[in-house]
């Protein structure tokens, strides 16, 4: 059985899990750096991710996240999980584990639609279109060579797979759909 980890520091880590477990892994949360150790995969949830970013250094978690994905530890960043996985936030200088060559701007969809929901089409997830919640999410401005484009909101990168990362703006984890989570459990993690 796969071993995920999943951060717990702030935001629905509860709802990955449930997610996780529904797909037929197993979970364990994660907030110091030996509850890394033996881990498969691990998920970086929503939240806020200047938080997040002091809370992973607060927490020592920062440099052994960075060395276990640098090694080839699959992980799966969902909405402030996605802004820390890459390597550039736009007009900011914030510090994140740097993963994915892709470039993110963050609360990209104005105040108007702070949150809402769409159904995409996401590849690799089937015919039937996601349903997808947006809560202050980013969007991926830009991706470099490697990084694959698996869904897009009208001209905007919404979802993206580099390897053994994958990363969404919205929340998987707060729908029944459980096909992102698969999707990484079975075509990114193995
Ligand atoms: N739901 C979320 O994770 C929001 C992300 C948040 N707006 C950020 O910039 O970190």
């Amino acid at each position: 059985m796969m071993q995920i980890g999943v951060l717990a520091l702030q935001g629905a880590f509860r709802e990955h899990q449930w997610s996780l477990e529904k797909c037929g892994a197993s979970t364990r949360q994660v907030r110091k750096p030996e509850e890394l150790e033996g881990l498969d995969a691990l998920v970086i949830p929503g939240g806020e991710s200047t938080t997040m970013g002091k809370l992973l250094k607060d927490f020592n978690l920062m440099e052994p996240i960075k060395k276990l994905a640098g090694e080839g530890m699959p992980v799966f960043g969902t909405c402030a999980g996605l802004i820390m996985l890459a390597k550039q936030i736009r007009n900011s200088q914030q510090e994140t584990l740097a993963m994915m060559d892709i470039e993110v701007e963050r609360n990209a969809y104005g105040r108007q639609v702070d949150s809402f929901e769409t159904d995409l089409s996401v590849e690799g997830l089937g015919a039937e279109p996601f349903r997808a919640v947006f809560i202050r999410a980013p969007y991926i401005t830009r991706v470099n060579d490697g990084v694959e484009v698996l869904a897009r909101y009208g001209d905007k990168i919404v979802c993206a797979r580099q390897g053994r990362f994958l990363v969404a703006a919205f929340h998987p984890e707060l729908t029944d759909d459980l096909r992102m989570h698969r999707y990484f459990i079975e075509n990114v993690a193995k």
